[in-house]
Protein backbone atom coordinates (compact mmCIF):
# COMPACT_ATOMS: atom_id res chain seq x y z
CA UNK A 1 0.00 0.00 0.00
CA UNK A 2 1.23 3.64 -0.90
CA UNK A 3 2.08 5.77 1.91
CA UNK A 4 1.77 9.96 1.28
CA UNK A 5 4.01 12.20 3.21
CA UNK A 6 3.20 16.05 3.05
CA UNK A 7 6.63 17.70 3.06
CA UNK A 8 7.46 21.02 5.01
CA UNK A 9 5.82 23.61 2.71
CA UNK A 10 3.07 21.79 2.84
CA UNK A 11 2.56 21.59 6.50
CA UNK A 12 3.26 25.81 6.39
CA UNK A 13 0.80 25.83 3.66
CA UNK A 14 -1.28 29.53 5.49
CA UNK A 15 -5.21 27.68 4.85
CA UNK A 16 -6.79 31.03 4.99
CA UNK A 17 -10.18 31.48 5.18
CA UNK A 18 -10.42 33.00 1.28
CA UNK A 19 -12.25 33.32 -1.62
CA UNK A 20 -12.56 29.70 -3.33
CA UNK A 21 -10.44 29.42 -6.42
CA UNK A 22 -8.47 26.96 -8.16
CA UNK A 23 -6.37 25.52 -11.83
CA UNK A 24 -3.41 25.47 -16.04
CA UNK A 25 -1.85 24.44 -20.95
CA UNK A 26 -0.42 23.62 -25.00
CA UNK A 27 0.43 21.87 -28.24
CA UNK A 28 -2.51 19.23 -28.53
CA UNK A 29 -1.20 16.09 -30.35
CA UNK A 30 -4.35 13.21 -30.77
CA UNK A 31 -2.27 10.19 -30.09
CA UNK A 32 -3.55 6.42 -31.24
CA UNK A 33 -4.10 4.98 -28.24
CA UNK A 34 -1.25 2.30 -28.54
CA UNK A 35 1.13 5.49 -28.18
CA UNK A 36 -0.71 6.95 -25.96
CA UNK A 37 -0.66 4.52 -22.95
CA UNK A 38 2.84 3.88 -24.01
CA UNK A 39 3.70 6.99 -23.46
CA UNK A 40 2.09 7.04 -20.40
CA UNK A 41 3.06 3.94 -19.04
CA UNK A 42 6.75 4.01 -19.89
CA UNK A 43 6.88 8.13 -18.11
CA UNK A 44 5.18 6.25 -14.86
CA UNK A 45 7.65 3.43 -15.10
CA UNK A 46 10.30 5.20 -14.67
CA UNK A 47 9.77 6.95 -11.86
CA UNK A 48 11.36 4.75 -8.95
CA UNK A 49 9.32 3.22 -5.88
CA UNK A 50 10.38 5.92 -3.75
CA UNK A 51 9.31 8.83 -5.89
CA UNK A 52 5.94 7.69 -5.73
CA UNK A 53 6.04 6.83 -1.89
CA UNK A 54 7.23 10.12 -1.32
CA UNK A 55 4.22 12.17 -4.00
CA UNK A 56 2.62 14.74 -1.67
CA UNK A 57 -1.37 15.15 -2.18
CA UNK A 58 -2.66 18.57 -3.32
CA UNK A 59 -5.69 17.68 -1.76
CA UNK A 60 -4.39 17.82 1.53
CA UNK A 61 -3.01 20.69 1.48
CA UNK A 62 -5.76 22.76 0.57
CA UNK A 63 -8.90 20.97 2.30
CA UNK A 64 -8.63 22.24 5.61
CA UNK A 65 -12.54 22.98 6.22
CA UNK A 66 -14.07 20.99 9.45
CA UNK A 67 -17.04 20.59 6.99
CA UNK A 68 -14.66 18.79 4.56
CA UNK A 69 -15.29 21.39 1.62
CA UNK A 70 -12.40 22.76 -0.48
CA UNK A 71 -10.43 25.90 0.10
CA UNK A 72 -8.03 27.86 -1.74
CA UNK A 73 -5.57 30.31 -0.56
CA UNK A 74 -5.04 33.18 -1.96
CA UNK A 75 -2.07 34.38 -4.48
CA UNK A 76 0.86 35.93 -2.31
CA UNK A 77 2.49 38.49 -5.08
CA UNK A 78 0.00 41.01 -6.11
CA UNK A 79 2.43 43.73 -8.12
CA UNK A 80 1.83 45.40 -11.72
CA UNK A 81 3.36 46.51 -14.33
CA UNK A 82 3.52 50.34 -14.88
CA UNK A 83 5.15 52.86 -15.88
CA UNK A 84 6.77 54.76 -13.43
CA UNK A 85 6.36 51.99 -11.29
CA UNK A 86 9.03 49.10 -9.40
CA UNK A 87 7.67 47.00 -12.74
CA UNK A 88 7.91 49.36 -15.85
CA UNK A 89 7.14 47.70 -19.67
CA UNK A 90 9.88 46.79 -21.01
CA UNK A 91 11.27 44.01 -23.69
CA UNK A 92 13.34 41.09 -22.20
CA UNK A 93 12.76 41.84 -18.56
CA UNK A 94 9.80 39.54 -17.71
CA UNK A 95 9.83 35.75 -17.68
CA UNK A 96 6.65 33.58 -17.39
CA UNK A 97 6.49 29.92 -15.64
CA UNK A 98 3.25 27.79 -16.22
CA UNK A 99 2.48 24.31 -16.62
CA UNK A 100 0.53 23.08 -19.43
CA UNK A 101 -1.84 21.43 -17.32
CA UNK A 102 -3.12 24.48 -14.98
CA UNK A 103 -5.83 25.83 -16.43
CA UNK A 104 -4.67 29.17 -14.35
CA UNK A 105 -1.38 29.51 -15.66
CA UNK A 106 -2.65 28.63 -19.14
CA UNK A 107 -5.09 31.75 -19.15
CA UNK A 108 -1.79 33.71 -19.51
CA UNK A 109 -0.57 31.58 -22.19
CA UNK A 110 -3.74 32.42 -24.00
CA UNK A 111 -3.52 36.20 -23.42
CA UNK A 112 0.27 36.61 -24.00
CA UNK A 113 -0.22 34.93 -27.49
CA UNK A 114 -3.40 36.82 -28.22
CA UNK A 115 -1.53 40.03 -27.21
CA UNK A 116 1.64 39.07 -29.30
CA UNK A 117 3.88 38.97 -26.11
CA UNK A 118 5.67 36.01 -27.36
CA UNK A 119 8.93 37.53 -28.07
CA UNK A 120 8.67 40.14 -25.31
CA UNK A 121 8.12 37.23 -22.63
CA UNK A 122 9.47 34.43 -22.94
CA UNK A 123 7.70 31.25 -20.65
CA UNK A 124 9.40 27.72 -19.51
CA UNK A 125 6.60 24.84 -19.02
CA UNK A 126 7.12 22.53 -15.97
CA UNK A 127 7.15 19.10 -15.75
CA UNK A 128 3.30 17.98 -15.35
CA UNK A 129 4.08 15.79 -12.75
CA UNK A 130 3.62 17.55 -9.52
CA UNK A 131 5.44 15.78 -6.20
CA UNK A 132 6.72 16.60 -2.84
CA UNK A 133 8.38 19.89 -3.87
CA UNK A 134 5.96 21.28 -6.23
CA UNK A 135 6.49 21.54 -9.66
CA UNK A 136 9.25 19.98 -11.11
CA UNK A 137 11.50 21.59 -14.44
CA UNK A 138 12.65 19.19 -17.36
CA UNK A 139 16.08 18.81 -15.24
CA UNK A 140 14.42 16.90 -12.32
CA UNK A 141 11.49 15.40 -14.38
CA UNK A 142 12.89 15.05 -18.12
CA UNK A 143 9.11 14.98 -19.25
CA UNK A 144 8.04 15.74 -22.69
CA UNK A 145 7.67 19.27 -24.22
CA UNK A 146 8.72 20.32 -20.37
CA UNK A 147 11.80 23.01 -20.09
CA UNK A 148 14.46 23.70 -17.70
CA UNK A 149 14.56 27.09 -16.06
CA UNK A 150 16.94 28.76 -18.54
CA UNK A 151 17.88 31.29 -15.74
CA UNK A 152 18.75 30.13 -12.66
CA UNK A 153 18.38 26.35 -13.70
CA UNK A 154 16.16 26.24 -10.83
CA UNK A 155 14.67 22.37 -10.04
CA UNK A 156 11.09 23.40 -9.14
CA UNK A 157 9.36 26.02 -9.03
CA UNK A 158 9.65 26.43 -5.13
CA UNK A 159 13.04 27.61 -5.94
CA UNK A 160 11.81 30.59 -7.37
CA UNK A 161 9.91 31.62 -4.65
CA UNK A 162 12.71 31.09 -2.14
CA UNK A 163 15.21 32.44 -3.86
CA UNK A 164 13.14 36.06 -3.70
CA UNK A 165 11.62 35.14 -0.94
CA UNK A 166 13.60 32.46 1.76
CA UNK A 167 10.90 32.60 4.65
CA UNK A 168 7.98 32.30 2.01
CA UNK A 169 5.62 29.55 3.51
CA UNK A 170 2.68 29.70 0.83
CA UNK A 171 1.97 27.33 -2.13
CA UNK A 172 4.36 27.05 -4.91
CA UNK A 173 2.16 28.35 -7.71
CA UNK A 174 2.33 28.50 -11.26
CA UNK A 175 1.76 30.75 -12.96
CA UNK A 176 4.41 32.71 -12.21
CA UNK A 177 5.51 35.99 -14.00
CA UNK A 178 9.67 36.75 -12.81
CA UNK A 179 10.94 40.05 -13.09
CA UNK A 180 14.84 39.41 -13.91
CA UNK A 181 15.74 43.09 -13.37
CA UNK A 182 14.57 42.81 -9.23
CA UNK A 183 14.99 38.71 -9.48
CA UNK A 184 11.44 38.75 -7.97
CA UNK A 185 8.18 37.47 -8.35
CA UNK A 186 5.89 40.32 -9.89
CA UNK A 187 2.51 38.76 -9.76
CA UNK A 188 1.38 35.01 -9.19
CA UNK A 189 -2.18 35.76 -9.31
CA UNK A 190 -3.60 34.44 -13.49
CA UNK A 191 -6.48 37.31 -13.03
CA UNK A 192 -3.97 40.19 -12.60
CA UNK A 193 -1.57 38.52 -14.69
CA UNK A 194 -4.01 38.99 -17.70
CA UNK A 195 -4.98 42.31 -17.26
CA UNK A 196 -0.96 43.24 -16.79
CA UNK A 197 -0.72 41.74 -20.06
CA UNK A 198 -3.98 42.95 -21.62
CA UNK A 199 -2.19 46.77 -21.35
CA UNK A 200 0.94 46.85 -20.27
CA UNK A 201 2.67 45.70 -23.01
CA UNK A 202 1.05 48.22 -25.41
CA UNK A 203 3.59 50.44 -26.52
CA UNK A 204 5.67 47.55 -27.31
CA UNK A 205 3.77 45.49 -29.37
CA UNK A 206 2.63 46.14 -32.53
CA UNK A 207 -0.99 47.92 -33.02
CA UNK A 208 -2.63 45.08 -34.63
CA UNK A 209 -1.96 43.14 -30.99
CA UNK A 210 -2.07 46.84 -28.70
CA UNK A 211 -5.63 47.24 -29.73
CA UNK A 212 -6.73 43.71 -28.66
CA UNK A 213 -8.83 44.76 -25.69
CA UNK A 214 -10.10 41.76 -23.36
CA UNK A 215 -11.32 43.74 -20.71
CA UNK A 216 -13.37 46.54 -23.05
CA UNK A 217 -14.66 49.48 -20.73
CA UNK A 218 -17.77 49.10 -22.43
CA UNK A 219 -18.38 45.50 -20.96
CA UNK A 220 -16.61 45.93 -17.93
CA UNK A 221 -19.68 45.50 -15.47
CA UNK A 222 -21.34 42.70 -16.72
CA UNK A 223 -17.57 40.91 -17.26
CA UNK A 224 -17.32 41.37 -13.39
CA UNK A 225 -21.03 40.47 -12.58
CA UNK A 226 -20.20 37.14 -14.48
CA UNK A 227 -16.51 36.66 -12.95
CA UNK A 228 -18.01 37.05 -9.58
CA UNK A 229 -20.11 33.57 -10.08
CA UNK A 230 -18.57 31.94 -12.91
CA UNK A 231 -14.98 31.61 -10.68
CA UNK A 232 -16.35 29.93 -7.02
CA UNK A 233 -19.23 27.76 -9.00
CA UNK A 234 -17.20 26.49 -12.02
CA UNK A 235 -13.75 27.63 -11.88
CA UNK A 236 -12.94 26.55 -8.66
CA UNK A 237 -16.48 24.84 -8.50
CA UNK A 238 -14.73 21.45 -10.13
CA UNK A 239 -12.18 21.67 -7.53
CA UNK A 240 -14.41 22.47 -4.96
CA UNK A 241 -16.59 18.67 -6.01
CA UNK A 242 -12.85 16.85 -6.21
CA UNK A 243 -11.24 18.01 -3.62
CA UNK A 244 -14.42 17.64 -1.32
CA UNK A 245 -14.10 15.38 1.43
CA UNK A 246 -18.01 14.66 2.88
CA UNK A 247 -20.49 13.83 0.81
CA UNK A 248 -22.39 16.69 1.79
CA UNK A 249 -19.50 19.31 0.44
CA UNK A 250 -18.65 17.51 -2.70
CA UNK A 251 -22.83 17.25 -3.58
CA UNK A 252 -23.34 21.23 -3.23
CA UNK A 253 -20.03 21.93 -5.11
CA UNK A 254 -21.32 19.66 -7.83
CA UNK A 255 -25.03 20.79 -8.18
CA UNK A 256 -24.04 24.38 -7.69
CA UNK A 257 -21.23 23.63 -10.59
CA UNK A 258 -23.99 22.36 -12.97
CA UNK A 259 -26.62 25.32 -12.25
CA UNK A 260 -23.93 27.43 -13.35
CA UNK A 261 -23.35 25.34 -16.20
CA UNK A 262 -27.08 25.26 -17.17
CA UNK A 263 -26.73 28.97 -17.07
CA UNK A 264 -23.88 29.50 -19.17
CA UNK A 265 -25.53 27.23 -21.74
CA UNK A 266 -28.40 29.76 -21.64
CA UNK A 267 -25.97 32.51 -22.55
CA UNK A 268 -23.77 31.34 -25.30
CA UNK A 269 -26.89 29.78 -27.21
CA UNK A 270 -26.80 31.55 -30.48
CA UNK A 271 -23.57 33.21 -29.90
CA UNK A 272 -19.66 32.91 -30.18
CA UNK A 273 -18.98 34.74 -26.92
CA UNK A 274 -19.90 34.92 -23.62
CA UNK A 275 -20.02 39.09 -23.39
CA UNK A 276 -21.16 41.48 -26.15
CA UNK A 277 -20.28 40.27 -30.01
CA UNK A 278 -15.98 40.04 -28.91
CA UNK A 279 -13.69 38.00 -27.30
CA UNK A 280 -13.20 38.97 -23.70
CA UNK A 281 -11.44 37.46 -20.73
CA UNK A 282 -14.78 36.41 -19.62
CA UNK A 283 -14.44 33.46 -22.52
CA UNK A 284 -10.84 32.41 -21.96
CA UNK A 285 -11.47 32.47 -17.73
CA UNK A 286 -14.18 29.76 -18.52
CA UNK A 287 -12.25 28.11 -21.18
CA UNK A 288 -9.67 26.85 -19.63
CA UNK A 289 -12.20 25.01 -17.26
CA UNK A 290 -14.16 23.68 -20.30
CA UNK A 291 -11.51 22.15 -22.54
CA UNK A 292 -10.44 19.77 -19.09
CA UNK A 293 -14.38 19.16 -18.45
CA UNK A 294 -14.47 16.06 -20.10
CA UNK A 295 -11.19 14.79 -20.33
CA UNK A 296 -10.73 15.66 -16.53
CA UNK A 297 -13.18 16.59 -14.20
CA UNK A 298 -16.02 14.25 -15.47
CA UNK A 299 -14.07 11.35 -14.03
CA UNK A 300 -11.15 12.42 -11.69
CA UNK A 301 -13.40 14.95 -9.70
CA UNK A 302 -16.52 13.71 -9.65
CA UNK A 303 -18.24 16.10 -12.11
CA UNK A 304 -20.53 13.84 -13.40
CA UNK A 305 -23.77 14.92 -13.94
CA UNK A 306 -23.10 15.26 -17.50
CA UNK A 307 -20.05 15.79 -19.78
CA UNK A 308 -20.17 19.09 -21.85
CA UNK A 309 -19.84 17.08 -25.13
CA UNK A 310 -23.15 15.29 -24.47
CA UNK A 311 -25.06 17.93 -22.43
CA UNK A 312 -24.32 21.23 -23.41
CA UNK A 313 -24.20 21.67 -27.20
CA UNK A 314 -23.62 25.47 -26.62
CA UNK A 315 -21.16 25.31 -24.49
CA UNK A 316 -19.66 22.79 -26.45
CA UNK A 317 -19.68 24.62 -29.73
CA UNK A 318 -17.93 27.76 -27.93
CA UNK A 319 -15.06 25.54 -26.91
CA UNK A 320 -14.70 23.63 -30.39
CA UNK A 321 -14.55 27.24 -32.32
CA UNK A 322 -12.08 28.62 -29.78
CA UNK A 323 -9.83 25.65 -29.82
CA UNK A 324 -9.95 24.90 -33.68
CA UNK A 325 -10.47 28.81 -34.87
CA UNK A 326 -7.54 30.50 -32.72
CA UNK A 327 -4.55 29.04 -32.20
CA UNK A 328 -3.64 30.93 -28.98
CA UNK A 329 -6.44 28.30 -27.02
CA UNK A 330 -5.26 25.42 -29.49
CA UNK A 331 -1.03 26.18 -28.89
CA UNK A 332 -1.73 26.70 -25.11
CA UNK A 333 -3.07 23.06 -24.25
CA UNK A 334 -1.38 20.01 -24.17
CA UNK A 335 -4.49 16.99 -22.99
CA UNK A 336 -1.12 15.39 -22.21
CA UNK A 337 0.16 17.19 -20.02
CA UNK A 338 -3.59 18.03 -18.54
CA UNK A 339 -4.78 14.30 -17.83
CA UNK A 340 -0.74 13.25 -16.94
CA UNK A 341 -1.37 15.81 -13.85
CA UNK A 342 -4.65 15.68 -12.53
CA UNK A 343 -4.03 11.78 -12.61
CA UNK A 344 -0.81 11.43 -11.39
CA UNK A 345 -0.45 14.17 -8.72
CA UNK A 346 -3.42 14.13 -6.67
CA UNK A 347 -3.01 10.23 -5.44
CA UNK A 348 -5.47 10.76 -2.57
CA UNK A 349 -8.31 10.83 -4.81
CA UNK A 350 -6.19 8.31 -8.14
CA UNK A 351 -3.61 6.38 -5.46
CA UNK A 352 -3.01 4.22 -8.97
CA UNK A 353 -2.40 6.92 -11.06
CA UNK A 354 -3.82 4.98 -13.75
CA UNK A 355 -4.97 7.91 -16.30
CA UNK A 356 -8.14 6.81 -18.31
CA UNK A 357 -7.29 6.58 -22.00
CA UNK A 358 -10.55 8.43 -22.96
CA UNK A 359 -12.67 10.27 -24.00
CA UNK A 360 -11.63 10.00 -27.50
CA UNK A 361 -10.94 11.98 -28.85
CA UNK A 362 -10.12 14.84 -26.27
CA UNK A 363 -12.05 17.34 -28.22
CA UNK A 364 -14.29 16.96 -30.70
CA UNK A 365 -13.93 18.05 -34.57
CA UNK A 366 -15.87 21.20 -35.79
N1 LIG B 1 -4.14 32.01 -7.59
C1 LIG B 1 -3.59 31.25 -8.53
C2 LIG B 1 -3.90 29.80 -8.38
C3 LIG B 1 -2.92 29.03 -9.14
C4 LIG B 1 -2.89 27.58 -8.72
O1 LIG B 1 -3.57 27.15 -7.79
N2 LIG B 1 -2.08 26.80 -9.45
C5 LIG B 1 -1.93 25.40 -9.12
C6 LIG B 1 -1.86 24.56 -10.37
S1 LIG B 1 -3.31 24.45 -11.29
C7 LIG B 1 -0.60 25.16 -8.47
O2 LIG B 1 0.42 25.64 -8.94
N3 LIG B 1 -0.58 24.40 -7.39
C8 LIG B 1 0.63 24.04 -6.73
C9 LIG B 1 0.47 23.87 -5.27
O3 LIG B 1 -0.62 24.12 -4.76
O4 LIG B 1 1.44 23.47 -4.63
C10 LIG B 1 -3.95 31.78 -9.90
O5 LIG B 1 -5.13 31.85 -10.29
O6 LIG B 1 -3.02 32.15 -10.59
Amino acid sequence: MLRFTCTSHFTQSPFLPSPLRVYKPAQVRTLPISSFSFHLSSRLASMSARDVSNQSDISKKTTSNPDGSFNRAPSSFRNSIEKGGKFEPATDRYHLYVSYACPWATRALIVRKLKGLEKLIPVSVVSPRMGPNGWPFANVDPYAEADEDPLYKSEHVRDLYLRCEPEYSGRFTVPVLWDKKHETIVNNESSEIIRIFNTAFNDLVEPQYASVDLYPEAHRKEIDELNEWIYPTINNGVYRSGFATSQGAYETAVKELFTSLDKVEKLLTGKDYIVGNQLTECDIRLWVTIIRFDPVYVGHFKCNIRDIRNGYPAINEWCKKLYWKNDAFKSSTDFNHIKTHYYYSHPHINPTRVVPVGPIPDIQPL
